[in-house]
């Protein structure tokens, strides 16, 4: 059978998911797996088409410290236990830069040209290009297609295009891209199925995961979002601060003597909620933890989410919905109940119940802004445009069915 493996490498996870392609464009899951936890408590997991359990194993904080050694666990279990042989690969790639608005074909220039980025995404580039080296070392007949993040923002106006600093820098690139697009994407072509009315209005939708970062959709297009020109800006995250005075920066250099690579890797890797709390960048230990610190870090994490809300209502003049997703948004009805009243104020009031259910609409009948908790779907958005892509050459408008 036809199969399209798809591979999407973030900063806390490693997610894969395998597709047939059937006839005219549809896609059926055949596998859905990830491997998390990644310097917390790596544990692999897969599924098959009706969700039944494949694999579900916990490794050594040691064994899988990070996102290659995530890689090769995934990629040995797809390998030596499924013995899956793909018709194409599918890959999310963070950064397009500039050049790319759509999903392509890879190819080794391709490849050179995204390379030019991976200082733009230290976290994930190399993750996201190492398996396409691979592939098309050892398997150079295997299509491959590259989906970017930043693509989906590509809609942003020049105002939110900018930063306040001379042109010249801004026509070589220094702009603000924004990220987390594939999900934006998957969630602008899901929420007319689920609020048709409105999905064609004000939304904004917080993508709350490792990375995280919210956007602001008019009529299922992005207009604004909390990230930049790289994935630090914005939200506090795992293990980036999110939004801080570039003061900061030079405080570092300045007064602690630290290298450009020193200053890398401290706001990639030792920030966000790691950094503010000394327990753990995961929510979830998070949460759990007495520590006063840790309390501290999920506060302000619900903080800054309403402040940024805030930010992006006025972008919008206005909002007519509120969307959460991702790891924490899925997953966290307490995170979900903080940052509702810190939305109190715009109108949201949420129903406990449907929240710690974890439904589809969590706020009151009576609630003034509709609340939707919406899981997302990297990879089918990925599948689809890689097979599009296959099919025409182009990847535009991908067919959007739902698949089981
Ligand atoms: N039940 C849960 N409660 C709170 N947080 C959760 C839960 N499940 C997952 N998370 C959090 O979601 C985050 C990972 O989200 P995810 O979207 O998979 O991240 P990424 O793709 O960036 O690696 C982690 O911080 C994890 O702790
Ligand atoms: C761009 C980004 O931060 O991605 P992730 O949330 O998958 O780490
Ligand atoms: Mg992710």
């Amino acid at each position: 059978m036809d199969s399209i493996l798809v591979v999407n490498a973030g900063s806390s996870s490693v997610k894969f998911q395998v597709f047939a392609a059937e006839g005219e464009g549809t896609l059926r899951r055949l596998i859905k797996g990830q491997v998390d936890g990644i310097g917390s408590r790596p544990r692999l997991r897969a599924s098959g088409a009706g969700g039944d359990p494949m694999a579900d194993r916990a490794y050594p904080i040691e064994a899988v410290a990070d996102v290659p050694a995530a890689m090769d666990i995934a990629g040995e279990w797809l390998r030596n236990e499924v013995r899956i042989h793909p018709l194409a690969v599918g890959h999310r790639v963070v950064h397009g830069g500039p050049d790319y608005e759509r999903p392509v074909l890879v190819d080794h220039g391709v490849v050179s040209r995204l390379e030019r980025f991976v200082a733009l995404a230290p976290l994930h580039q190399p993750h996201n290009l190492a398996p396409i080296r691979s592939i098309l070392a050892n398997f150079p007949e295997v299509p491959q297609v590259a989906c970017f993040d930043t693509a989906f923002h590509r809609t942003h106006g020049p105002l939110a295009d900018h930063y306040a600093i001379p042109h010249q820098l801004h026509a070589e690139g220094v702009r603000r891209y924004g990220f987390h697009g594939l999900s934006y994407e998957y969630i602008s072509r899901t929420l007319p199925q689920i609020a048709p009315d409105i999905a064609k209005r004000r939304v904004i939708v917080a993508h709350l995961g490792s990375g995280a970062s919210m956007c602001a959709m008019k009529g299922g297009q992005s207009v604004e979002s909390t990230m930049g020109f790289t994935a630090l800006d914005g939200l506090p995250m795992g293990t980036r601060p999110g939004q801080l005075d570039p003061g900061v920066v030079l405080y570092l250099i300045s007064e602690k003597g630290m290298s450009a690579s020193k200053v890398q890797d401290f706001l990639y890797r030792d920030c966000g909620l790691k950094g503010l709390s000394g327990v753990s960048n995961d929510m979830r230990e998070l949460e759990a933890s007495p520590d006063p610190q840790a309390r501290l870090a999920v506060d302000y994490f619900v903080y800054r989410i309403g402040l940024n809300a805030g930010m992006l209502a006025a972008a919008l003049q206005g909002l007519d919905a509120f969307v959460f997703t991702a790891g924490i948004g899925e997953n966290s009805s307490s995170i979900r109940a903080r940052v509702a009243e810190q939305l109190g104020w715009l109108g949201v009031t949420l129903d406990a119940a449907e929240n710690a259910r974890h439904a589809r609409l969590i706020s009151t009948a009576t609630s003034r802004i509709p609340v939707y908790v919406v899981p997302t779907d990297e990879e089918l958005m990925i599948a689809q445009h890689t097979l599009a892509l296959l099919m025409n050459g182009h990847s535009q408008n991908p067919r959007h069915e739902r698949v089981s």
